[in-house]
């Protein structure tokens, strides 16, 4: 991998949960260990790096911690950039007008206020306020509820045409219908925020989820950089590499750094 990048200008882009802390089983409590925050702080020190998340911005930025890392929530709608401008992601539509994430935060209130009180009929199902998503978690229920619980999102969801639901681990996610994901995301910080540094950068994108197939999709399609999938079991995916575990990824990390500083 390291030969062909020699002499070009490495970019990176990380996801959070799986591949920088690993999967626990209350949310609040997937904290990156201060050996990861080390390895981190280092990488970012000499490539542009990037935590692109499914959670909102300020809980990543939370858990991380560092100050030379841009930052994407909600899968990219919410972006902040190392000069600390907040970015609020403009798409637009067809026909000349422009959506913005922004415009679907009352909506998003609504549907986690009514969810919030229809799944209290389901043992251990929870909600995380991602700001422009909603992530309605299971891996606390029963199996024999989990289809119930995903019957009744879907039914409430369904109130609500301009969102839409995805899957995850152990996790559904309801999201604004619209056009960008981590794959938008990923093309909107190279093209506009400064990550293609030179004709000559290579995109570098580590993650363990299936919101980050999209992410992979896009490096793909570039021609150039490195997929990396975080996954301890063989699976299908649109990366070309994989590292196990968050483990590996911070040994990565460090190789990494050791090999742009020596
Ligand atoms: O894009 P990511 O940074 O990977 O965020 C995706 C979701 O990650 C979190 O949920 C996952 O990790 C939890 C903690 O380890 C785990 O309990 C849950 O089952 C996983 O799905 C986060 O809590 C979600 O809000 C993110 O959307």
């Amino acid at each position: 991998m390291m030969k062909p990048a020699q002499g070009k200008h490495l970019v990176l882009f990380l996801d959070y949960d799986g591949t920088l802390t690993p999967i626990v089983d209350d949310p609040a409590r997937a904290l990156m260990s201060e050996e990861m925050r080390s390895a981190l702080q280092k990488v970012a020190r000499v490539f542009p790096t990037a935590i692109v998340s499914g959670r909102s911005r300020n809980k990543v930025e939370g858990f991380v911690k560092l100050k030379n890392i841009t930052y994407a929530g909600s899968h990219g709608m919410d972006i902040l950039t190392v000069d600390d401008g907040v970015v609020i992601v403009v798409i637009e539509s067809g026909n000349g007008d422009f959506l913005q994430a922004e415009k679907f935060l009352p909506t998003i209130k609504k549907i986690k206020k009514v969810l919030e009180e229809k799944i209290k009929i389901i043992k251990g199902a929870a909600i995380e306020d991602n700001k422009f998503c909603i992530s309605v978690h299971f891996r606390r229920v029963n199996v024999e509820d989990v289809h119930s619980l995903k019957e009744l999102v879907e039914s409430v969801r369904e109130n609500y045409p301009n969102l839409y639901t995805t899957g995850g681990k152990k996790i559904i996610e309801i999201r604004p219908r619209i056009d960008w994901d981590k794959g938008r995301a990923l093309q909107y910080l190279i093209q506009n925020l400064g990550f293609n540094v030179s004709d000559d950068f290579l995109p570098m994108y580590v993650g363990d989820d299936r919101t980050d197939e999209d992410a992979f999709k896009v490096i793909r399609e570039m021609g150039r950089g490195y997929p990396i999938i975080v996954s301890s079991i063989p699976k299908e995916t649109k990366a070309t590499y994989s590292l196990r575990d968050p483990n590996e990824v911070m040994s990565f990390l460090i190789h990494l750094f050791k090999w742009r500083t020596s």
